[in-house]
């Protein structure tokens, strides 16, 4: 049998499967999936098979064997090799970078040296004994590191010992971080047996005896260190009971439950409201039907989209298959974990990237295992390894964050669609403010051929019980500037923030940090301190009084004086949201306030902990950056505040009007939720802007015609798509020739497919190559850059033109060779 192998090597060179023979032993485990050891030039590397066959592309003499088998069950599936295969064709990128992504890094194996003694008599002669012992006999082999660093004395007699085939080296793949096992006592299968012993045992092993009693009577597997802790006794004793085979001591596996000390309040369906029955009955149809389909729920902030999520999951594990839920890394709050839990208990398992990697290595194993039919969790739970999966959620599905920056920069929505089709399942987009290319797709009317296909717009445009949504008033800055205001809180906004104080209820405020300033300035000559590897400005911490760059982690101290000009009018803009925190601490002593930003949320748990405290009731505002707009539910938020909303306006972002709209309606969307009414205010120096004029109105259908309209006139997705090329390197004059040859190599590649067609000419197939110029941050660790933005439209793989352009420039001497970097479908054109 021959095993077809992706080696872990990223590079273009390496990127197809090797041929290896599977030894006899193998054959019996060996599946599509399994995780190996090959050798591979002078190494031993990890791979993934991605067949089996009977048909070798090389010489079968010239086959060598696997190595090892790493796993008892494959850890990916067949469905996830072909997933990693299209990946890699769609994101351009190696077909092992997005297999490695399927994975969780405690599978990320290394390679470890292992020696042990080849001959036992020349080691006699040879090896100092005590070495020689502690390898212990021959066919036993033992980690070379701590070999070395038991005996670092020893060293040279080691290499000696290599050197003469007294001991032999073998290389051995291991995980980054093993399952955790527990020494466990149980009662032996014959217990009569062990009573009799007892009996019988001397009275000086008095400690034996008691630890015997003890495990008679308690009969159940206890872990050692219970029984030793519960008894007085120690490891010996309970050794010596094992050697005699009165008590077996085993390894037991252990899971590590990130939620096992929380007891979840069990929840039963609600019934639902006409809304939500009636797209509750289309998802279940998808679902019954067992073919690919996918809807986008557009349900304002509070129609209670996620009880209509939670009742189709249970629709489809009923009829036998799992479901994944993606919810944006930062609304993975508790209170959305509880909801979860809370309907599915066990059922579920939860990955996010707060986990330490050993919990999240055993949250993905009760997935392996079927353990669990329902896997919550951010971006990367795409890949969860279930094997029939019947529905795919993504909640906020325009959040950004479902795209990864980093190679794969793979879109989970896209990967959702895909995966589904393989499994026949059904995919649903949920957000009060969807993506205008989500929005566009699901709002195309059907074919002729497809006009019995059900609509893929399931909208809920009211809340809950009627309540209504909260009414925004738009406060112009510059007005209040004009009538002598110079406080950061609009007259209005201070009332609000005041009448809620007086009545106890609580307030959110949001600091739209997109774009706000954290920087350095001299005020007297203008100067502004930047990286001196990267053309950025330093961006001010406040609690170190150290300035960095967010691109290469260059730190230097804050100076005291202007290095320009000397002046020492040398302005520090700390965190834009501490600032708003003094000026509430100045307007309103004794004002108890929660901030929440990358400063207080660096530690593990510390978003939960600020959200629980603000749930208790235990602060009157919570301020923060983005993270507070999303997905929460508090009763006594009764104001929502927006400081500075346009902020994120002016950004040379072709989607900054809708990001802006969107979190907006967002963060209005956590007033008033309940019982009590809320109000929102929103400052700005834009009134008039449309994002800011539709937002107010909680119009998005406004918004995304008046969007739609620019987006026509500038050739922005959604119609056409995008493919953003980044070149680097140090040399400029080298950059620039290179990046030139690839844009003219791509664009005679387009043109030999007959699509190198400006957009704006008609409908149908049509590429432009648009560069290279120099990117928005021109320099960035020290390396130039240039990009290519390429806009496509029509059944047309882009992907492919593009990996074939940058084939000439595969090879080369590394210190010639430019950077490239692909981004299909960007999110950010930096
Ligand atoms: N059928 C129902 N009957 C009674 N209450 C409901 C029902 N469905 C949802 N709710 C309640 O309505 C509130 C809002 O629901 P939910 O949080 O699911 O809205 P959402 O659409 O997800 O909102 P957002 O997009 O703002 O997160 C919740 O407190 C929820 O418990
Ligand atoms: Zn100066
Ligand atoms: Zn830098």
């Amino acid at each position: 049998m021959i095993a077809k192998v992706i080696v872990d090597v990223p590079s273009r060179q390496t990127d197809r499967p090797f041929d290896y023979e599977v030894p006899s032993s193998m054959e019996e485990w060996i599946e599509v999936g399994s995780r190996v050891g090959v050798p591979f030039g002078s190494r031993v590397l990890q791979g993934f098979v991605t067949r089996l066959t009977d048909e070798a592309d090389i010489d079968r003499r010239r086959l060598k064997p696997l190595s090892e088998l790493l796993d008892p069950v494959p850890p990916l599936l067949p469905d996830l090799i072909e997933l990693a295969k299209w990946l890699s064709e769609k994101y351009c990128c190696s077909w092992t970078t997005a297999l490695q992504a399927m994975i969780p890094t405690a599978l990320k194996g290394k390679a470890e040296r292992l020696v042990g003694i080849q001959d036992d008599q020349a080691a006699v002669l040879a090896l100092p004994p005590e070495l020689a012992e502690w390898i212990g006999t021959s066919g036993k082999f033992v980690k070379l590191e701590t070999l070395l660093s038991k005996y670092p004395e020893h060293a040279r007699a080691v290499k000696a010992a290599l050197r003469d085939g007294v001991l032999a080296e073998r290389t051995s793949i291991r995980d980054r971080l093993a399952i955790r096992k527990v020494l466990t006592v149980f009662v032996p299968e014959d217990e009569s047996a062990a009573r009799e012993a007892l009996a019988k045992l001397p009275a000086r092993a008095a400690k034996q005896r008691e630890v015997l009693g003890f495990m008679l009577e308690h009969g159940g597997p206890l872990p050692l260190q219970e029984l030793i802790a519960a008894t007085g006794s120690s490891a010996p004793s309970v050794r010596s009971l094992a050697e005699k085979g009165l008590l077996d001591l085993r390894e037991v596996e252990q899971r590590r439950d990130p939620y096992a000390d929380r007891a979840f309040e069990r929840t039963e369906p609600l019934p639902l409201t006409e809304g939500q029955r009636e797209v509750y009955a289309r998802i279940a149809r998808a679902i019954g039907a067992g073919e690919p389909q996918t809807m986008l729920l557009h349900g304002v902030t509070g129609s209670g989209k996620t009880e209509v999520y939670l009742q189709s999951i249970q629709y489809c594990l009923e009829r036998g298959k799992q479901a994944i839920v993606l919810v944006p890394e930062i609304s993975l709050t508790p209170q959305m974990v509880e909801r979860f839990k809370g309907r599915f208990g066990d059922a579920v398992a939860v990955l996010h990237s707060r986990l330490s990697s050993g919990e999240r290595y055993d949250e993905w194993r009760k997935i392996r295992d079927r353990q669990v039919q329902v896997a919550i969790g951010a971006r990367s739970a795409i890949f969860a390894p279930f094997e029939r999966i019947g529905l795919i959620i993504i909640d906020e599905e325009h959040e950004s964050s479902y795209k990864q920056e980093e190679s794969p920069k793979y879109h989970a929505r896209d990967v959702a669609v895909r995966r589904a089709k393989q499994h026949g399942a059904a995919v649903v987009l949920g957000s009060a403010t969807p993506s205008l290319e989500t929005y566009a797709a699901a709002s195309r009317p059907a074919p002729a051929s497809e006009q019995s296909r059900e609509p893929a717009l399931l909208p809920m445009p009211d809340r809950v019980g009627g309540r209504p949504m909260p009414p925004v008033t738009v406060v112009d800055m510059r007005e209040e500037l004009k009538d002598g205001n110079r406080s950061m809180f609009s007259r209005l906004l201070h009332r609000s923030l005041a009448e809620r104080l007086e009545r106890g209820e609580q307030s959110v405020l949001l600091l739209n940090r997109r774009g706000y300033s954290t920087f350095v300035m001299c005020r007297s000559c203008g100067y502004t301190a930047t990286c001196p590897h990267c053309d950025i400005s330093l961006t001010y911490h406040q609690k170190s009084r150290a300035l960095r760059c967010h691109y290469c982690g260059h730190a230097e101290q804050a100076p005291a004086a202007c290095p320009s000009c000397q002046s020492e009018h040398i302005r520090y803009f700390g965190t834009g949201t501490q600032r708003v925190e003094e000026e509430l601490a100045k307007l309103f002593p004794g004002i108890r306030v929660i901030r929440m930003d990358v400063d207080t949320t660096t530690e593990k748990n510390a978003h939960e902990k600020l959200l629980k405290q603000f749930g208790d009731r235990k602060a009157d505002v919570l301020l923060g950056t983005q993270m507070v707009a999303k997905g929460l539910d508090f009763p006594y938020v009764t104001l929502v505040g927006v400081i500075a909303a346009d902020t994120s306006l002016n950004l040379p972002d072709f989607r900054a009007a809708e990001r802006t709209f969107q979190l907006l309606t967002q963060v209005a969307g956590r007033a008033g939720r309940h019982h009590l009414p809320g109000e929102v205010v929103v400052q700005t120096y834009a009134p008039e802007h449309y994002a800011i004029v539709t937002a107010k109105k909680h119009d998005y259908a406004s918004f995304v015609a008046e969007e739609l309209r620019h987006r026509g006139a500038m050739g922005y997705p959604p119609y056409c798509r995008l493919i953003l090329v980044t070149m680097s390197h140090e040399q400029l004059p080298l950059l620039s020739t290179v990046s030139e040859r690839f844009s003219a190599g791509l664009r005679e590649l387009a043109e030999h497919e007959g699509v190198l067609l400006p957009l704006g000419s008609g409908f149908g197939r049509a590429m432009e190559v648009l560069g290279p110029v120099a990117s928005p941050i021109a320099r960035m660790k020290d390396r130039y850059r240039f990009q290519c933005v390429i806009k496509y439209r029509g059944n047309l793989d882009a992907s492919a033109l593009v990996r074939k352009a940058l084939e000439p420039f595969a090879d080369g001497p590394p210190q010639r060779q430019v950077q490239f970097s692909v981004d299909v479908d960007p999110q950010v054109i930096l």
